[in-house]
């Protein structure tokens, strides 16, 4: 039992059932069990776009934590802001023609915020990560081609960069695997300061 529990505090919980953090982190040499949260994802109300990115990762990583309060958990929200608004996950095809059409020829922020959790040692390490993407100009056809492919819909924008939505993208400034989900190379900085990264 001892000798599990050794094994446990090497593993991180991720607290996600996103299948690109879990991608991220294990191409990191990061070990990992996958414990989704379940928490509710309102967006706080009175804050910036990025804090409210973080404060979801706050909360989906508490929610994980207080179940396994002697493991580091991390759990992580991404979100794309063009001018005044914030776009989530879309809900339907029309939400995703919307939101396609909001980020058509323009440029975007993409936010993501994470936090690593461990309860038992009283730790919180948040952070955010903003990344600048500008679309080409989308033609109708294009977007319905686009909703087609069903890629649109488990993510944030309404577009995967990793997939099919690469040729919408037409520049990029910043942290690429940000835009997919999880900054990793600021994630790893974190992970390896506290032993939770193999081989390095
Ligand atoms: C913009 C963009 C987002 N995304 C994804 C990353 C996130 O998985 C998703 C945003 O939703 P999130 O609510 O951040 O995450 P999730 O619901 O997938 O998983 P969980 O809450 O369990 O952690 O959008 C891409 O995969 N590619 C992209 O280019």
């Amino acid at each position: 039992m001892k000798e599990n529990q050794h094994i446990d505090t090497k593993r991180l919980v991720l607290a996600s059932q996103s299948p690109r953090r879990k991608d991220l982190l294990e191409e990191a040499g990061v070990l990992i069990d996958i414990i989704p949260s379940h928490a509710d994802e309102i967006l706080p109300e009175g804050v910036d776009p990025a804090s409210c990115a973080k404060e979801l990762a706050r909360l989906k990583s508490r929610d994980v934590a207080a179940a396994h309060p002697d493991r580091w958990v991390l759990g992580a929200d991404t979100i794309v802001v063009v001018g005044e608004a914030i776009l989530g996950k879309p809900e339907s095809g029309d939400d995703a023609r919307r939101m396609l059409g909001a980020l058509s020829g323009r440029a975007h922020q993409v936010c993501t915020g994470f936090c690593l959790i461990n309860t038992s040692l009283e730790r919180e390490i948040c952070e955010v990560v903003t990344t600048d993407v500008t679309f080409k100009t989308l033609s109708p056809a294009e977007i319905n081609w686009y909703i087609e492919t069903g890629e649109p819909f488990d993510k944030a924008g309404a577009y995967g960069i990793q997939g099919k939505g690469a040729s919408l993208v037409r520049e990029i400034n910043g942290s690429y695997t940000n835009v997919v989900g999880l900054p990793i190379c600021e994630v790893v900085v974190h992970l390896k300061a506290i032993d939770l990264v193999e081989f390095r």
